[in-house]
This record gives C-alpha cells, sequence and structure tokens, in this order.
C-alpha cells in the first residue's frame, strides 16, 4: 500500500488520495524526521554550508516536475540527470547526506519513505538548525521515474533574472510575489560562485561599467574575490554578514546595496512596489519574514507531488526502482 491511508482516489492536489498531511509517517516510520535531524546536525556541524545546499536542493527539486527527487536521479540508461542542467552543474550539492539519510531510513522502514520527502524534511531542518523558523510540513510525496534536463534548463531562474522574469518564474509555478520574496530570503544562508555575479562588477550595462547599485566598499571587496578574468568558482557568501545564520539580514543588505545576485538586488531596485515594500517590511520584522518564509516552502513543497499510486518509493534515490 502506497503509505498510510491511501485510497488513490482524486484530491486535491492531484494524482490521488488527500494530497499531502503532516502524519503522513506517523504509523508506517514514526521516526522519520528523527532520523533525519540526526544526520542533518551531524552533517551541518561538520560543514555549515551543507544546510544552505540542502534547502537549495529541494527548491531545485521542486521548479522541475514538482517536488518529486527528479533533481536526484543520476545519469543511467533511461535517464538524463538533471545535475547537468546550467543552473545544477558544478553547484547543487547534498547528495551524500541524502544518500546518508534515505540509507538509515531503509534500515529502519524499508521502502516507506520517499526520497522527496526526505528532501523536504532536509529542507526545513537545515532551516531550523541554523536558527530559522519550524512549520508542519505536509508529507506523502511519492518519487518520479523520470528526470528533466529541459525543465531544469527552462524552470529554474538564472541569476541575472529582472524582477518580471523571477515574477514570471514563479507565477509558472503557482508562486506569487509574496512567496517569491519571502523565498529569496533563504539566501540568508550559503554561497554563490563568482560565475554567478561577475556581470555586476565588470559589465552590467553592456558598458564597462560596475553595477551602480553595489555600495562602494561591498563592490570592492567582492572584485578581490572574483577578478574579471578566471575565478569562475570563487566563493562569496549570499549574506555576508550571517552567512551561516538563517535570520533577516539578508534582507538588510539588500536595502543597503550590498545583495549580491542580480535577483536578489531587484526585489528591491526592480520598480516593483509590492516587492519593495517586502523587502523593507521583511528587513524591519524578522518574525513577519519567518512566518512568511514557513507558509511560502509548504507552498513550494506542494508544487505537483506525485501521490497515492502514482510514481514510486525508490530503495535508492539516486536511481529508480
Ligand atoms: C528567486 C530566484 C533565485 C535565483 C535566481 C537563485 C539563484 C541562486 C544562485 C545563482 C546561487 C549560487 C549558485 C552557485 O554559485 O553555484 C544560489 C544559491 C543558493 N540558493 Fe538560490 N536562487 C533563487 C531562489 C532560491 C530559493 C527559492 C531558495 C530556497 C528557498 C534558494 C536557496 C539558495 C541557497 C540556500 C543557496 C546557497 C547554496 C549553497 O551554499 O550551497 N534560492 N541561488
Ligand atoms: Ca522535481
Ligand atoms: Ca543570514
Amino acid at each position: 500500500y502506497p503509505g498510510f491511508f491511501s485510497w488513490g482516489g482524486t484530491g486535491p492536489a492531484g494524482g490521488g488520495s488527500f494530497g499531502l498531511f503532516p502524519e503522513f509517517y506517523q504509523f508506517s516510520c514514526p521516526q522519520a524526521n528523527e532520523v533525519v535531524m540526526s544526520v542533518l546536525k551531524k552533517a551541518i556541524a561538520k560543514e555549515p554550508r551543507m544546510a544552505a545546499s540542502l534547502l537549495r536542493l529541494h527548491f531545485h527539486d521542486c521548479f522541475v516536475q514538482g517536488c518529486d527527487a527528479s533533481v536526484l536521479l543520476d545519469d543511467s540508461a533511461t535517464i538524463v540527470s538533471e545535475k547537468n542542467s546550467a543552473p545544477n552543474r558544478n553547484s547543487i550539492r547534498g547528495f551524500e547526506v541524502i544518500d546518508e539519510i534515505k540509507t538509515k531510513l531503509e534500515e529502519a522502514c524499508p521502502q516507506i519513505v520517499s526520497c522527496a520527502d526526505i528532501l523536504a524534511l532536509a529542507a526545513r531542518g537545515s532551516t531550523v538548525l541554523t536558527g530559522g523558523p519550524y512549520w508542519e510540513l505536509p508529507l506523502g510525496r511519492r518519487d518520479s521515474r523520470a528526470a528533466s534536463l529541459s525543465g531544469a534548463n527552462t524552470n529554474i531562474p538564472p541569476p541575472n533574472s529582472t524582477i518580471q522574469n523571477l515574477i514570471t518564474f514563479f507565477k509558472r509555478q503557482g508562486l506569487n510575489k509574496v512567496d517569491l520574496v519571502a523565498l529569496s530570503g533563504g539566501h540568508t544562508i550559503g554561497v554563490a560562485r563568482c560565475v554567478t555575479f561577475k556581470q555586476r562588477l565588470y559589465s552590467q550595462n553592456g558598458q564597462n561599467q560596475p553595477d551602480e547599485t553595489l555600495e562602494k566598499t561591498y563592490y570592492l571587496g567582492l572584485k578581490s574575490v572574483c577578478p574579471r578574468s578566471g575565478g569562475d568558482d570563487n566563493i562569496s557568501p549570499l549574506d555576508f554578514s550571517s552567512p551561516v545564520k538563517f535570520d533577516n539580514s539578508y534582507f538588510k543588505l539588500i536595502l543597503s546595496g550590498k545583495g549580491l545576485l542580480i535577483s536578489d538586488v531587484v526585489l528591491f531596485t526592480g520598480n516593483i512596489g509590492d516587492a519593495m515594500e517586502l523587502v523593507r517590511s521583511y528587513a524591519e520584522d524578522e518574525g513577519l519574514f519567518f512566518h512568511q518564509f514557513a507558509k511560502s516552502m509548504v507552498k513550494m513543497g506542494n508544487i505537483n507531488p506525485l501521490t497515492g499510486f502514482d510514481g514510486e518509493i525508490r530503495k535508492n534515490c539516486r536511481r529508480v526502482n
């Protein structure tokens, strides 16, 4: 049976049964979240950045084919992996931690907990362990039998997006401007490679000029990490004031010209009134940001899940059964 209380009918989330709900593993694997948290604690203690990498992995999963663990599939005879897409190549990480969680869960409750739910649990756990909000997490996602390289190339927004582009990318997933600004706050942790923000330092307007919205000393610091030629894989924090703490300083930095990516900065400089207002509110009120981040994470986690008898529960997150 595909989990607890599954009738295989058609519910509001599509696909079958009742959609997702927090108690999905209550009887079939009550310790699921504890297992996830124990592996996360160890992995994040060893490398604080891992929290950021795991949060991002859930995002890159959900925006391509829905939250179905498609992002975890390796190349094989039948699979063209999303890992080689432009947004993911040399960039997404954390697969070994997901493998470790899956191995432990297969020991504890074989073939019960999906890789898609592991990604969602790891994203929430990573948020909590770095000081961010906790939320009730709907569960019951199942795993895809396919990946979509083209979907990864076309549905994940690039770092030089305009605000209009960002709104469009999010809208395509059923997410609005409030979700866009709140979820961009995920950039309160983690880093980006020089190649993702170089354009701003050396050729913002097609001319050989830096982005004029960059604060001067911040700009000089970035130039030393990210030279005009080479250094593409050098990294810089997305929120340099607290790169391993989940807080609202990302929004404060944007207000002071110290946002790293164009996609961060345009939330405030893009002349979309409600986005500007939201950046200001989240900079002022961390509680408000936490509340909305949690709500929007639930919304993102609900994008097109496989439920009921659709998809499968993978034994190994890197390949279909
Ligand atoms: C709004 C559109 C977004 C764009 C354009 C964007 C773009 C990027 C880019 C370019 C990087 C650096 C990748 C690299 O250099 O290899 C990055 C990192 C990151 N992104 Fe986003 N992102 C967006 C939304 C999100 C969302 C919704 C989340 C999660 C809620 C998120 C979480 C992260 C995290 C945590 C990192 C750091 C990862 C690490 O250090 O390993 N991003 N993002
Ligand atoms: Ca997916
Ligand atoms: Ca931070």
